[in-house]
């Protein structure tokens, strides 16, 4: 019994005593830690969602919002916004946004308008509590190895997005990328603006690469910019106008991108490719 009460006291002089020695073992650590404590938090937001709403609800995704908010503090890391502005735009629209790392539920969380949720990939539904409070977050997942099933959920996607009033947040990359530019977009997120005749809004999240390096096992604290573009109308498009409208949103992306990211890896050597 004695040496078992020893146990957590060794791990409460190791793990600082790691932390200040070892990069890869903050690294784990870190990573460790956000996943855990989001696993947490989210068994904690399950039954506030199911009493205030009683099942899946995009009202929801205000405890959600609320119960993320501090974890940045956790991980060391601050978020500088810009263009607040650009999000006071009544009415559902579609935001859209480049994608690093699991990381960026932190910065989603920081801005995310009321009544918004996200378009995910089906998998997350089974990552535990964290996939139940994402459905009762009224996340849309979707089935990207099949683009026909993918194209029906986000028709109707679309016309919840009219009835609802409801603002999506999509991810054009359609998935995580860290080579220190964007990928090339997938349509869906243009498909989905035209067919509801909603703006598009998008949202540039700085480069992770001076905090947070997957290869080099560096998960250091960090600044992360994010810079919310102004609205991009899609009244009249159809979905002949649905190439350019994708071409004209990664352009006004990557230039952000390479903006704000060059002003914050100046000084910590560049971003890698
Ligand atoms: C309290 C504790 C909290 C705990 C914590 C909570 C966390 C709470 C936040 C969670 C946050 C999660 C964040 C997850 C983030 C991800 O899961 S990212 C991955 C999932 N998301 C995505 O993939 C979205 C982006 N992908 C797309 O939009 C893709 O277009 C689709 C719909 C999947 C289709 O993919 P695809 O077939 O590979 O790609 P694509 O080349 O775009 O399309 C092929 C053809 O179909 C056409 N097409 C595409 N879409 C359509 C459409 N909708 N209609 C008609 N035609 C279409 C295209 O135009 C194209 O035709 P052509 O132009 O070549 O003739
Ligand atoms: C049963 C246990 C399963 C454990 C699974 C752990 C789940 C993660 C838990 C906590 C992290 C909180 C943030 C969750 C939301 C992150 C969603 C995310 O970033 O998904 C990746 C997806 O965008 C693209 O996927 P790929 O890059 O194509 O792959």
């Amino acid at each position: 019994m004695d040496v078992l009460w020893m146990i957590p006291l060794l791990l409460l002089m190791i793990i600082p005593l790691l932390m200040c020695t070892s990069s890869t073992f903050v690294f784990y650590f870190k990573k460790f830690f956000y996943v855990a404590w989001m696993m947490v938090l989210a068994l904690i937001a399950i039954p506030l969602c199911i009493l205030k709403s009683g099942g899946r609800d995009i009202e929801n995704m205000r405890i959600i919002r609320f119960m993320v908010r501090h974890v940045k503090y956790l991980l060391g890391l601050r978020f500088e916004v810009s263009g607040w502005e650009h999000l006071q735009t009544e009415g559902p629209y579609v935001v859209i946004s480049n994608h690093q790392s699991s990381l960026d539920v932190l910065g989603l969380m920081e801005i995310l308008p009321d009544r918004c949720t996200t378009i995910a990939k089906k998998e997350l539904v089974y990552a535990g509590t964290v996939g139940l409070i994402c459905w009762l977050g009224g996340i849309v997942f979707i089935n990207r190895k099949k683009t026909s099933d993918a194209k029906s959920v986000m028709a109707d996607a679309a016309k919840t997005m009219l009835d609802d009033q409801i603002r999506l947040w999509v991810f054009p990359e359609g998935t995580r990328n860290q080579n220190g530019d964007l990928l090339p977009f997938k349509k869906g997120a243009f498909h989905l603006a035209v067919q509801a005749q909603v703006p598009i809004i998008p949202v540039v999240f700085s480069s992770y690469s001076n905090f947070y390096l997957r290869k080099e096992k560096q998960f250091k604290s960090g600044v992360i910019r994010l810079k919310i573009l102004p609205k991009i109308e899609t009244k009249g498009m159809t979905s002949d106008d649905v190439s350019s409208l994708s071409d004209k949103s990664f352009d006004l992306m990557r230039a952000a991108f390479l903006d704000i990211s060059d002003s914050i890896t100046r000084s910590n050597g560049p971003v890698r490719h």
